[in-house]
């Protein structure tokens, strides 16, 4: 709190604002991120493995934009069509890492979620970046003072949570380790505001605040299910209209990605196998084995398909 305090007394010059931003990893998470930092005035390079992908991400920045711009210019398409386009114009995708951090003022990593994958590019990226580069993981529920050892900037590390979907959720969770420099953390947040979220400061500690309690509040509902007290519809009901959720367990777990869901309680259930909020969940891992992944994959604990709609 004293610290937070502190920090919050001095304000970053504009020169010394982050600007450029690079985004690693176009999914789900990487595509908002980059989406909403094009709409708030930064000038982002968004990073993928393949052309392909890369292609996907901004179709469905593309559409996010779209729903955006018409709300917010509802009475004038010309501006929504100048609104897409501005942001747009301000996304660069490439597949080439070196390239896209070899200017940047801040690296946001939103690959998936294994912790030998992080490392290998968080390595690469700490060769490639300039010295004033902050580098900031998304990631759901790995430490991120674990994800920084590899790197050799650990002053200038941090976590940046973002919420799906990134251009709805106002959240943004700011995580520091104890390396973080007041200089690093202070940036991380005036970038969060800038980024129009409203952020809050969370220890690095399992989950931070909102996926500490909201996957067990999944997993739960998941087990409830494996023991056949209610249907998958009635769970999601019941919480829907009688606990005021904007979507129910199966509903989020899906939205989230299931894959995702499991990565982050079967990472927990290793570093703390006594904790019973963390148990692995059979009727997850078979789903995820069977390629059904949620939405993104066209089926999870509902269906997607079109033919289904
Ligand atoms: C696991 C991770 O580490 C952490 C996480 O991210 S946990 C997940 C956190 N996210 C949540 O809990 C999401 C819960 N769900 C919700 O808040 C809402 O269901 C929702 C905002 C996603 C969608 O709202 P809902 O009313 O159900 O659907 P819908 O009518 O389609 O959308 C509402 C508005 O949001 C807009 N919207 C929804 N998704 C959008 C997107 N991706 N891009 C742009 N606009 C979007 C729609 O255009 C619509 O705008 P309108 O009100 O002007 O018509
Ligand atoms: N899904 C959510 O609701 C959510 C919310 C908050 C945080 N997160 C976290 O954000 C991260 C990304 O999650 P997601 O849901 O966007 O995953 P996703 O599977 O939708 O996207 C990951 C993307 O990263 C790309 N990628 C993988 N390795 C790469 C590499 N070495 N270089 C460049 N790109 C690479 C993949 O091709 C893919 O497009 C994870 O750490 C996750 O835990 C997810």
């Amino acid at each position: 709190m004293a610290q937070l305090t502190q920090v919050s007394r001095f304000s970053t010059s504009a020169a010394n604002m982050i600007k450029k931003i690079t985004v690693i990893g176009g999914g789900l998470m990487g595509s908002g991120i980059a989406q909403v930092a094009a709409t708030t005035g930064h000038k982002v390079t968004m990073v993928d493995t393949s052309e392909d992908i890369l292609q996907k991400s901004v179709k469905s920045i593309q559409a996010s934009l779209a729903r955006v711009g018409k709300k917010k210019f509802a009475n004038d398409e010309a501006a929504g069509k100048k609104f897409l386009e501005d942001a747009l114009s301000h996304i660069k995708p490439t597949v080439n890492i070196k390239e896209a951090v070899k200017d940047t003022d801040l690296v946001i990593e939103a690959i998936v979620e294994n912790m030998d994958v992080k490392h290998k590019l968080f390595r690469e990226l700490d060769q490639a970046a300039p010295q004033h580069t902050i580098f900031a993981s998304n990631t759901s529920s790995l430490p991120i003072g674990k994800i920084a050892e590899v790197t050799s900037r650990k002053d200038r590390f941090g976590g940046l949570h973002f919420f799906n979907p990134v251009p709805m959720m106002k959240l943004l969770e700011v995580i520091r380790i104890p390396e973080t420099s007041d200089e690093t953390y202070k940036k991380l947040l005036e970038f969060g505001k800038a980024m129009g979220k409203h952020t809050v400061e969370c220890k690095d500690t399992p989950g931070f605040i909102v996926n500490r309690l909201l996957v067990p509040y999944m997993m739960e509902a998941t087990r409830m299910l494996e023991r056949g007290d209610a249907s998958a519809q009635d769970i999601d009901s019941a919480m829907k209209l009688g606990a005021g959720y904007p979507m129910g367990p199966f509903e989020l777990a899906d939205y989230v990605g299931l894959d995702t869901c499991m990565f982050i309680i079967d990472g927990w259930h290793k570093d703390y196998p006594e904790n019973p909020l963390f148990k692995p969940v059979p009727l997850l891992q078979k789903m995820v084995a069977d390629g059904k992944l949620g939405r993104k994959s066209g089926e999870g604990f509902f269906n997607y398909k079109k033919s289904s709609m």
